[in-house]
């Protein structure tokens, strides 16, 4: 295809990804910085002989579309629809489903050593990783293991637009600025030559024949090579471009004219995270101690507020979780109370680091997990629904989930004045609804909802913005004759001593939590309820063990029976089954807990 036809391909494909991308919401500004480099991966590799890793893959729409899947961009990111990342689901061409960055490099590492033992070192490895997922750490790890293994051809093409979402931070983004300014120097010597690599670069990342020719050479040599791509974030489209904040890095519906969303008649309700935000920025104004951390993500996150009042109290570390995590710990040892703010699914990779350099240490440390629960039209790997399952048995460990805006202030103040281990609050990628102020607090429980001259029928235990359905679905039982209470122990782990007592007093007792209900805080409860010799039978509503599609996030948790009707149901269920233990008449007080 000669020059002109792939510029007038490349501005199509351009045209294409604003017209879908501004309809639908999805990734826009590192699509349109990797349309050209795609088309070029395309031409020079043939895929899926060859293997075309995305490292993150929110930048894999030009990839999907060159790999016949333009019909269906219309579904991008929608319920049964197209992925925002790369698919195996969908096409032979799609390797790597999992979001989080900085992996790409590992999976290239594994297949080349594949391609080695099967004698097929004729089928290219390509790993495309971002100048951001290359301030991960397991990028290091496996740069290590690629440039010490010379007979191992590896093409790593360094996707260069200097940002993550903000401009890339440290060490990195200088070096890379450095290259990117003094191409004679870069090619002698630089960080890939001294880990073992040939260096091709810097290449423009939008000459989709000069990237051609670098992939062809790189390919040629059959050894460990880094093509360095240098790109713009939003090339070709000014509103992305000219984005200061993150080049639209990930958009909702928004008016193409001018990358930002339709004017919509504000009904008021902020999000978790601006209310996060707001809180700490006050807190840090009254404590010179407190510190924030952000790995690569302070506006998503919510930081930005104290960062503009106290930059020199914010720190961001790369798309860098685990030494996120064991910096804030060195922040604690120095005397200081460090804010880690992480999206839930993120800090997965770091609970070693929250086990062993944070709690082992009894250290001051906050986290603040964003996006914990379903997320949705991010997938399977953006949902935050394991950190409760994987952090509940981490041994001082205080983990609380505040229900409305009062009380995520009121719990983001407590957990920053626990000086005597770390803590944790969880929050839902969601507007935070109205405050829901308790009837009466005893014993450290919020007791949201109790049935007048009823029996204790059921206890519902709301984890966090569970209370909502919760309290929806105590009245729809109180319409069919139940006696229900209604239950927020905010700090849900470790599980509060007085929650069994109070269990005990009902017939049964359901935990409900936008967590796998694998190990998660109901797992806790019933169990504290067994060490109590709480005869109540508890059930545990919770996301199911199984990795959860993208979609609407209210479908979704309707679809886990975390809404007013599943709740309902389930309670219904239980009591119709004679298995399910709940009694017939209610159980002797064999606790004589204060009454609710
Ligand atoms: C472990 C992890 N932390 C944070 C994120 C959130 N995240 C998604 S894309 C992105 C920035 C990636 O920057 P880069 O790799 O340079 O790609 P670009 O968007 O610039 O093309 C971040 C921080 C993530 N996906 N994975
Ligand atoms: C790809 C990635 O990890 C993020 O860009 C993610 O899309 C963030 O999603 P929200 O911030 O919209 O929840
Ligand atoms: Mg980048």
């Amino acid at each position: 295809m000669a020059e002109p036809e792939l510029g007038q391909l490349a501005s199509r494909l351009r045209s294409f990804l604003i017209g879908h991308v501004c309809a639908t919401g999805g990734h826009l500004g590192p699509n349109l910085g990797a349309v050209e480099l795609t088309l070029a991966l395309h031409r020079v590799f043939d895929s899926p002989r060859d293997s075309l890793v995305f490292d993150t893959g929110h930048q894999a729409y030009v990839h999907k579309l060159l790999t016949g899947r333009s019909g269906e961009f219309g579904t991008l990111r929608q319920a049964g629809g197209l992925s925002g990342y790369p698919s195996r689901r969908e096409s032979v061409h799609d390797l790597v489903e999992n979001s989080h960055a900085s992996t790409a490099l590992s999976y290239a590492d594994g297949l080349a050593k594949a391609r080695a033992l099967n004698g097929e070192q004729d089928r290219a490895v390509v790993a495309v990783i971002g100048d951001g997922a290359l301030t991960g750490g397991m990028a290091w790890e496996a740069l290590n293991n690629l440039g010490g293994a010379p007979q191992r051809p590896v093409i790593v093409v360094l996707n260069d637009n200097g940002r993550s979402y903000a401009p890339t931070t440290g060490a990195l983004a200088a070096h890379l600025a450095a290259l990117r300014q003094d191409a004679g120097a870069a090619v002698c010597r630089n960080l890939f030559t001294d880990l073992g690599f040939t260096y091709f670069g810097p290449v423009d990342g939008h000459d989709t024949e000069g990237i051609e020719e670098a992939l062809r050479r790189a390919r040629a040599l059959c050894r460990p090579v880094v093509v360095h791509v240098v790109t713009v974030k939003g090339k070709g489209y000014g509103p992305a471009e000219q984005d200061v904040a993150d080049c639209l890095h990930a958009v909702g519906t928004v008016d193409p004219a001018t990358g930002r969303p339709a004017p919509i008649r504000s009904n008021g309700a902020r999000s978790w995270t601006s209310v996060f935000g707001q809180a700490l920025a006050e807190v840090a104004a009254e404590r010179a101690d407190v510190v924030a951390i952000t790995a690569a993500m302070l506006r998503p996150t919510g930081l930005h507020p104290m960062q503009q009042r106290f930059p020199e109290r914010v720190f961001d570390v790369g798309i860098a979780e685990q030494h996120a995590v064991t910096s804030a710990a060195g922040l604690a040892m120095g005397g200081f109370h460090p804010v880690v703010a992480i999206y839930a699914t993120f800090l997965n990779r770091a609970v070693d680091q929250v086990l062993m350099d944070v709690a082992l240490h009894r250290l001051p440390v906050t986290f603040v997990l964003d996006r914990a629960g379903i997320t949705g039209p991010d997938g399977p790997s953006h949902h935050g629904m394991w950190d409760l399952s994987l952090l509940s048995a981490v041994p001082g460990l205080r983990i609380a989930a505040p229900r409305d805006p009062a009380r995520l202030r009121t719990l983001l103040r407590a957990a920053i004045d626990m000086q005597d281990g770390p803590t944790l609050l969880r929050l839902p990628k969601a507007a935070a609804g109205p405050d829901i102020e308790a009837l009466a607090r005893i014993d450290g429980l919020d007791i949201l909802h109790r049935s007048t001259r009823r029996p204790l029928d059921v206890l519902l235990v709301a984890v966090g913005p569970m209370a909502e359905a919760a309290l929806a679905a105590a009245a729809l039982l109180e319409t069919q004759g139940f006696g229900v209470t209604v239950v927020d122990p905010r700090w849900v782990i470790p599980v509060n001593a007085a929650l069994p007592a109070l269990i005990a007093r009902h017939r049964l007792a359901v935990t409900i939590e936008d967590n796998s209900r694998t190990g998660g805080a109901g797992s806790a409860i019933a169990q504290a309820c067994r060490d109590a010799r709480v005869d109540t039978p508890v059930t545990v509503l919770g996301l199911p063990r199984a990795f959860i599609p993208h979609g609407p996030r209210k479908a979704l948790l309707a679809q886990a029976g975390l809404d007013a009707a599943g709740i309902t149901r389930a309670v219904r269920e239980l009591i119709a089954d004679p298995a399910a233990g709940f009694p017939s008449e209610r159980p002797a007080l064999s606790h004589p807990a204060r009454r609710p």
